[in-house]
């Protein structure tokens, strides 16, 4: 008896998608086998949608072979927590001022509830996704920050537990990335005796990005990128430009930390150092894989 096959037409695919599609194909074979580490910051987080969008980015981008390692803050939703055990967070420099008690919330949102999420999120749309902290193997060693005072440099800011990264062992990174597992790191540093440390997620991206040695940093957050004083993008900025933006002020609070550790991941190796809007549907598929430029390029000089 023989069988007959039906073949069904498939509808015409309008030639837009397909140069589009197209398009990829270039940076697909730029990036492949490279690392692009994508820091999710927690505004850019705060809608269903678009969690499930970048979700799904990460998992196109890991499958076409690009090793996509992702650092997430949670500052809104440490902010929730706090809030309904009636404490109110503060800010120095765009760092929270993190006591005992602030430290145990930050550990329980961040590595607990977003860090799962995030996970999980990337699992539904079809990865392979590890989340952890940088207690696991101790991969990311941390000692007391202590912030020099703007206003007086003799002087330091004690924030409480806020880390200042001391050292990264990529080597679980690697093992995780050779076995096609997508690492989820949530930002939260130990010490030398075993102390929990809260670090800002920009700066355990940026240097992630440096130790192991990525081609692409981009960091997704709630605004189109750097914005001039009057409020208009900045495609691409300079070191000067940001010392000027720093100095009067058109840089401030959560950007801060953003924009140094991207700067100084630009200048440490990390070829291409992206500030982008995580509101943005599929942004990541348009700033990797698309010549469409989104968000500002953070120049190394
Ligand atoms: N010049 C600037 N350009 C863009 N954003 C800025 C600027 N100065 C301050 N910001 C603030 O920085 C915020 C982004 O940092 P943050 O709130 O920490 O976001 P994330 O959770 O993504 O890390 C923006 O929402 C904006 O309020
Ligand atoms: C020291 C410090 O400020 N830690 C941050 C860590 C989370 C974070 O960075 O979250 P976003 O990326 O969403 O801002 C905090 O406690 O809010």
């Amino acid at each position: 008896m023989t069988t007959t096959t039906t073949v069904t037409a498939t509808a015409p695919i309008p030639a837009q998608k397909a140069e589009i599609l197209a398009e990829a194909l270039p940076y697909i074979r730029r990036f492949h086998g490279k690392t692009i580490v994508v820091k999710f910051g927690g505004n850019a987080m705060i809608d269903e949608r678009l969690k499930q969008s970048f979700a799904h980015d990460v998992v196109l981008l890991k499958l076409v072979g690009i090793n996509i390692v992702v650092i997430h803050g949670g500052g809104p939703q440490i902010e929730n927590l706090l809030t309904r055990i009636g404490k109110k967070g503060e800010f120095i420099q765009g760092m929270r001022v993190t006591d005992a008690e602030t430290m145990e919330i930050v550990e329980m949102v961040l590595g607990g509830q977003v860090n799962k999420d995030v996970v999980n999120l990337i699992n539904q749309a079809g990865g392979k996704a590890v989340g952890l902290t940088g207690k696991d193997a101790a991969f990311i060693r941390a000692k007391k920050l202590m912030l020099p005072n703007k206003d007086n440099p003799q002087e330091t800011i004690d924030l409480g537990m806020v880390g200042d990264i001391t050292a990264i062992d990529p080597a679980l990174i690697a093992h995780l990335q050779a076995a096609a597992f997508i690492p989820v790191i949530a930002s939260i540093g130990v010490g030398e005796q075993g102390e929990t440390y809260n670090i800002n997620a920009d700066v355990i991206a940026g240097k992630i990005a440096e130790a192991l040695g990525a081609e692409k940093l981009i960091l997704l957050t709630n605004t189109p990128g750097v914005l001039d004083k009057e409020g208009r993008l900045i495609t691409g900025v300079t070191p000067a430009q940001i010392d000027a933006m720093v100095a009067d002020g058109t840089l401030s609070g959560g950007m801060l930390p953003k924009i140094s550790s991207a700067l100084e991941a630009a200048q440490s190796g990390v070829k291409r150092v992206h500030i982008i809007d995580g509101r943005v549907e599929h942004a990541l598929l348009l700033e990797i894989l698309t010549n469409q430029g989104i968000g500002t390029l953070i120049k190394s000089q």
